[in-house]
């Protein structure tokens, strides 16, 4: 039996987010001091939990919330990847709002991998929000290797050590090159801000999966860097098959950034 002083604790922190065949629950904001480039910069941070199952958190139940914590413990979240959103600032209601959709890299962002990009463009971007003044960084944890999960990654890089594109490695081991769903997060995003936002990205499937949600999207920044010759072939993969968009047009890119 959950006490009601934890029930009034939480049940103001969460919240429902009903979609065509499925409910997220959002749980947040919760203050999160992180300390970016030696500052310590405070953002809102929540997370989402897919409900599949009816009765997780029954709409009509006045005890939704104890509903909920009395099943968290059998649940065995920690075998499943729960998705994040960092807010900062006057999310809701500025004007200007950039936001980055960051798929999960395990080796990137947490080992700091130079075989990609991916830990560069978490860490920039998180700055740009806050240089910004308003802003949130999805990270996104059930895409892991553009949504074929680790150990499939694991087994891709392997092929790429052995002349394999990433591209072709997706494809050689039966995934499509690209299996990301961006609905969920939107949802959120969508709970979160009404207004128009900019999105830091290359990838104009990004661009692409907003719009069709009916998402205001009105920008796109860009995020190139960190270019190295461990991974002057992932980046130049992304342009030439997967359809990511160079800094200038015509251009090419790499040729104008030094590999160290
Ligand atoms: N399959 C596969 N996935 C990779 C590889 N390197 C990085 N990734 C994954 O690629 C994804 C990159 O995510 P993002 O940086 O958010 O997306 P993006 O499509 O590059 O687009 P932008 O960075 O927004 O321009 C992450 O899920 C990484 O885990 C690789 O060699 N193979």
């Amino acid at each position: 039996m959950i006490k009601p002083e934890i029930v009034s604790i939480l049940q103001n922190k969460i919240k429902r987010i009903t979609m065509n065949d499925s409910t997220n629950i959002l749980v947040g904001p919760i203050t999160l001091p992180v300390n970016l480039d030696g500052e310590t910069v405070t953002f809102k941070w929540y997370s989402w939990l897919k409900a599949t199952e009816e009765d997780l958190f029954p709409s009509e139940a006045q005890e939704a919330t104890a509903a909920l914590i009395s099943r968290l413990s059998s649940l065995n979240l920690a075998a499943g990847q729960q998705s994040s959103v960092l807010v900062y600032g006057d999310f809701e209601g500025s004007d200007e709002a950039l936001i980055r959709m960051h798929s999960i890299c395990h080796t990137g962002d947490i080992f700091g991998s130079k075989r990609c990009d991916c830990g560069f463009q978490l860490h920039q971007s998180m700055k740009m929000i806050v240089d910004n003044g308003s802003g949130a960084l999805f990270y996104l944890a059930n895409h892991e290797g553009r949504g074929i999960g680790l150990f499939s990654k694991a087994m891709a890089y392997i092929l790429q050590e052995e002349g394999y594109d990433t591209v072709e490695a997706n494809l050689e081991l039966g995934f499509a090159d690209d299996v990301r769903n961006y609905e969920d997060a939107i949802s959120v995003l969508q709970h979160l801000r009404q207004k128009p936002v900019t999105l830091i990205t290359n990838n104009p499937k990004k661009m692409d999966a907003l719009k069709t949600a009916g998402m205001n999207t009105v920008k796109r920044v860009p995020l190139w860097g960190d270019v190295s010759s461990f991974n002057e072939k992932y980046l130049r993969t992304k342009v030439a098959r997967s359809g990511h968009l160079e800094v200038v047009k015509d251009t090419d890119f790499l040729e104008n950034i030094k590999i160290v």
